[in-house]
């Protein structure tokens, strides 16, 4: 009797169907209707999908180059484009300061909690409310100081020995080493430099020792999905699809990514634990780190011993862990990309590579003279040559996304509160009304010297590699430290020259008859060589 009063009708199940689905196909059509006509940004230009829904940025995010694309799209449309329903993205120096300047009603858009891996355990990268942001700033800048970057020194340039060491260890009878995959062996290097950094210990990838290269892919594997994900403000902002995000990571990830990514995670969550006990264990006054052997001071040490000035707290285990594996790879892919993107650009200019190698020449008497100080901060060649490869090949070369709290003004339009906006990196530094020929490596235009001081005030302003205000890069002098040193040491050292065979690999031509260093884009990048040979120079 029961059965028969539930019982299923077979004849009702195609009507169901199609109940749903023209619910289904209304709903959609009356809420592209009102995004594209009704909507506050409805007058904005952008491309028919961008306007009606979020997934048009999120599969051009999926392609990895989305920041040429956004590039493109700019050209079309001009200054203001709507990149999603309620996305704006901006073309201008303007817009720039509107958005990313420190005083301004925005924080990190929604699309940053899907980075999260735990529940909602923040970091200082990850964390979008701003009051937790300064707390947890206070904190982590401990780690970031000129002291703190002193006593870091040390352990970078004894890794720069060893990677110096790996470019011309399989010399032939010519003294040319053998072909090097440069993105590799820069993240070997940026890599072994973070975990000596963070936990006092290198990972030892150059030398190939413990195992741990698969670190490298976990991260640019983990990445992918990130990179999709922040750039779809749904999964932070529905808490059901928040829960999901797991899942869709997976959708991105092979079973040895996820290998990988386990193996790092517990290989991170082992290393903190042991620096914080090693930490805790510290005789008052006394500097433990040096007391056992360890090199210096590392930044969870300078972290963990570091107090809220306001509140006397201290991280705990999980923070300190979240803080570890973000600095890890915020720290480690950015500075690999940076250098290899001004090695390709120095091994397809001679005339720029010798430029730099007189003056390191006539500044250093020998490659042992070069260290953090005075002298080399006097190369400004050497500085104009990495201001230049991240301008044209920025690490983080997509649209970093910031949502409006109160409706704001930017670039003289009123957007309303709740709207994300933001400036794609590679497109400003490719805007004409800033770099002329902007896709011509020239350090000069860094130099007032050479170009006038107006020219590199323009330059500067659209120059935002490490991003600007509150939430602009901790790590940039650390970044600066590793890439002037490693930079400066090689030229001085060797010569280099491309291998033809492989010279095309990990070459963009994003606008006819120009060539660049490719970078796909999925919020950090991913990058395949420069091929590189070097040869010991003669003294
Ligand atoms: C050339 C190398 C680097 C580049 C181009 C770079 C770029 C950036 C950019 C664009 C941001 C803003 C991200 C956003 O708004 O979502 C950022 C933030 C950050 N970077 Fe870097 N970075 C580099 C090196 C480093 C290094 C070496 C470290 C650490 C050791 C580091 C740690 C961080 C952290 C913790 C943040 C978050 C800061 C905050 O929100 O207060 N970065 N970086």
């Amino acid at each position: 009797m029961i059965a028969q009063t539930v019982g299923f009708d077979k004849d009702l199940v195609l009507p169901s169907v199609l109940v749903a689905f023209s619910v289904l196909v209304g709903y959609v059509a009356i809420q592209s209707i009102y995004y594209l006509y009704f909507h506050p940004l409805a007058s904005l230009p952008g491309p028919f999908f961008a306007r009606i829904t979020d997934l048009y940025g999120g599969y051009h995010a999926w392609t990895g180059r989305h920041h040429y694309h956004l590039y493109k799209l700019h050209k079309k449309y001009g200054p203001v484009i709507r990149y999603g329903p309620n996305r704006v993205s901006f073309n201008t120096a303007t817009a720039v300061k509107d958005i990313y300047g420190a005083t301004k009603p925005l924080r990190k858009s929604a699309g940053y909690r899907a980075l999260l891996l735990s529940g909602n355990v923040f970091s200082l990268f990850t964390s979008i409310d701003k009051s937790f942001h300064g707390k947890r700033k206070r904190i982590m800048s401990h780690g970031f100081s000129d002291a703190a970057l002193r006593s870091y020194e040390p352990i970078v340039q004894e890794r720069i020995d060893k990677f110096l060491e790996i470019l011309t260890k399989e010399a032939g009878t010519d003294g040319w080493g053998v072909s090097k995959n440069m993105s590799r062996l820069c993240a070997g290097l940026t890599f072994d430099v973070m975990g000596a950094l963070v936990f006092g210990q290198p990972f030892k990838i150059l030398e190939d020792e413990n195992g741990l290269s698969y670190v490298i892919d976990a991260i640019i594997s983990a990445s992918r999905a990130v990179g999709v994900m922040v750039h779809l403000p749904v999964f932070g902002k529905n808490n059901i699809l928040f829960k999901t995000r797991g899942l869709f990571r997976l959708l991105f990830l092979s079973i040895k990514d996820l290998k990988n990514i386990k193996a790092f995670l517990a290989l991170s969550a082992k290393l903190t634990k042991e620096r914080t006990a090693q930490e805790a264990a510290k005789v008052a006054g006394e500097d433990i780190v040096k007391a056992q052997g360890v090199p210096n001071k590392d930044i969870l040490g300078w972290i963990l011993a570091a107090t809220d000035p306001e509140t006397g707290e201290h991280l705990s285990l999980s923070d300190v862990w979240g803080e570890a594996r973000v600095l890890i790879i915020a720290g480690s892919d950015t500075t690999s990309t940076s250098l290899s993107g001004a090695l390709y650009y120095l091994s397809r200019n001679p005339a720029i590579l010798n430029k730099l190698r007189t003056e390191l020449r006539t500044t250093f008497s020998s490659e042992d003279e070069i260290w953090p100080g005075s002298k080399i901060n006097s190369c400004s060649y050497l500085k104009h040559v990495i201001e230049e490869a991240l301008r044209m090949s920025a690490p983080v070369g997509g649209i970093l996304w910031r949502e409006t709290t109160v409706d704001h003004v930017v670039q003289g339009i009123t957007i309303p509160a709740g709207t994300d906006c933001g400036v794609p990196v590679y497109s400003i530094h490719h805007h004409s009304d800033y770099f002329h020929d902007p896709h011509v490596f020239n350090p000069d235009r860094w130099d007032e010297n050479i170009v006038g001081a107006e020219a590199v005030v323009a330059a500067k302003s659209a120059w935002i590699p490490f991003q600007i205000g509150s939430r602009g890069c901790i790590g940039r002098p650390l970044a600066n430290m590793e890439l002037t040193l490693t930079l400066a040491r090689i030229v001085y050292s060797f010569e280099i020259r491309v291998d033809e065979s492989q010279r095309s690999l990990g070459q963009a031509d994003v606008v006819p008859g120009y060539t660049e260093f490719e970078t796909k884009d999925q919020l950090t990048a991913e990058t395949t060589g420069p091929f590189l040979q070097f040869k010991k120079i003669e003294v």
